[in-house]
């Protein structure tokens, strides 16, 4: 599918926006890539790896666009290599319970040096993200390179991962007996084997969005973490449930015996099931002549030091945010997530931007929620009118951003509010805190 489309709103004079499918054999996608690799201060791309990338694009439905500058001097990169790229896709995104809401996922965001802070990001940004909210998308999700650039276009830190360490020295020990089997896996089937478990895995965590092609070929050890080239140190491990079903597993590579002490890295780690987590775990907590293990995607909310016999084995090094949320269209966002609690709110959303703003009264009841808009003037300085259909409920303004990063639960209402991004009272707070927090915290391992 080609779709051209020129969208040069706000660029300046010299520049050409395009968007387009990716295809095979097209100088276009080649050069789109370069500019990429460039952007990200990565190696030039091998022209015998680009038919994989590009079937590996088409795989997740990107659309890429291009901002080209034509005047470029003598010597310079071949204009046809673009001064700016920026990638879109949709997926799913588990919003709690089990429901599965498309979400905008953008991604390969890049100003070459020479033509940035002259707005092109703000530009390609603001138009992509109308366009995604006139397409029906509710939310817009990313994972950012640097916390300091999303948040003046409404988008909020949804979720995190903790970067942990593991003393393995001896074994680890576990609390209770095991269930299941495990298996060395067979890296050229666990390649698709994987789609298949991470689908179980997005369908029962909240937070969770669906994967990129690139993870199958990660897992499976045909692309390494840095390159197309294979992974020949990348080993897998499979948990089957008590019917022989596949439900867990985990890549994992030693990081050679000259480290100190000898380390090894597990990649990737995807549990359909509490048993799969559990029993990936002990696998990996007990192989001979490894004395750490180190994970840098573990949920904050782990319950890895709560089945270990000494849970000081388990240490955190980091925390860092993953998924990036920014609400396109409210009343869909409210009404698509699951909720754990009831109760009533009425919200008054700010968006700088102008695309989600309005106030809305939610009631939430048996997991669902209703958001119905509010008359103008029924809310003034934070709390609802007498007289009015929702008088004696509570009422809260919130910042675009801030209502990103509530809405899966990551971060409760009154700590935002100590952050300045909600307004309202106690009672509110309380509210907002017992629908939007009371949950499963969100866990999201997949960067894209
Ligand atoms: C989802 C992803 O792909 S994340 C990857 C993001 N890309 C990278 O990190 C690659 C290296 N960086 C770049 O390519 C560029 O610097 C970009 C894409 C981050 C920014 O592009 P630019 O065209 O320079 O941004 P633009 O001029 O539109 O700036 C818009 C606003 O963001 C601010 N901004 C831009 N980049 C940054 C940054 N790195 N840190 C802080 N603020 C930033 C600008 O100051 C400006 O602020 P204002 O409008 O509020 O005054």
């Amino acid at each position: 599918m080609k779709q051209d489309a020129a969208v040069a709103s706000g660029l300046s004079s010299g520049l050409r926006t395009t968007s387009f499918a990716p295809e095979n054999d097209d100088a276009r996608t080649a050069n789109w890539l370069e500019a990429v690799n460039l952007g990200f201060h990565e190696q030039r791309g091998d022209p015998k790896h680009l038919p994989a990338e590009v079937d590996a694009c088409q795989r997740d439905g990107r659309i890429l666009t291009a901002v080209y500058d034509d005047t470029a001097p003598d010597s310079a990169l071949d204009p046809a290599v673009p001064v700016a790229t920026y990638a879109t896709m949709v997926n799913s995104l588990n919003v709690g319970g089990g429901r599965l809401l498309p979400a905008h996922l953008v991604t390969a965001v890049t100003v070459r040096p020479t033509h940035r802070r002259r707005g092109i990001l703000r530009s390609m940004i603001t138009s992509d993200l109308q366009r995604a909210k006139e397409a029906g998308l509710a939310l817009a999700g990313l994972t950012a390179s640097e916390a300091t650039i999303y948040g003046r276009f409404g988008f909020g830190a949804a979720t995190s991962t903790a970067e942990i360490r593991l003393d393995t020295r001896g074994g680890l020990g576990f609390t209770s007996g095991t269930t299941g089997s495990m298996a060395v896996a067979d890296s050229a089937k666990l390649r698709f084997l994987a789609p298949d478990i991470y689908r179980a895995h997005l369908e029962r965590t909240n937070g969770a969005v669906g994967r990129q092609h690139r993870y199958w070929m990660r897992a499976s050890a045909a692309w390494s973490e840095e390159s197309f080239e294979p992974d020949k140190a990348l080993r897998g491990v499979l948990h089957y449930n008590a019917k022989g079903v596949p439900d867990g597993y985990a890549a994992y590579k030693s990081l050679g015996w000259r480290t100190e002490p000898h380390t090894v890295k597990v990649t990737d780690l995807v549990a359909a099931s509490d048993d799969a987590y559990r029993e990936l775990w002990r696998y990996l907590g007990s192989m001979d002549l490894v004395d750490r293990l180190t994970f840098d995607a573990a949920p904050v909310a782990d319950p890895l030091p709560w089945m270990l016999a000494d849970r000081r084995r388990y240490q955190v090094t980091s925390v860092d945010d993953v998924l990036w949320l920014r609400i396109l269209d409210t009343r869909a966002a409210l009404e698509a997530r699951h909720y754990t609690g009831a109760g009533s709110v009425v919200l008054t959303v700010r968006d700088p931007l102008g695309m989600a703003d309005g106030v809305w009264q939610l009631d939430v009841e048996g997991g669902s929620g209703s958001a119905r808009p509010v008359e103008a003037g029924a809310v003034q300085d934070g709390t609802v009118h007498e007289g009015t259909m929702h008088e004696g409920t509570v009422a809260a303004e919130i910042d675009v951003a801030a209502l990103g990063s509530l809405y899966l639960g990551g971060v409760s209402a009154p700590t935002l509010a100590a952050a300045g991004g909600i307004r309202g009272s106690q009672a509110a707070l309380e509210v907002l805190d017992a629908l939007f927090t009371a949950g499963p915290a969100p866990y999201c391992s997949t960067h894209f």
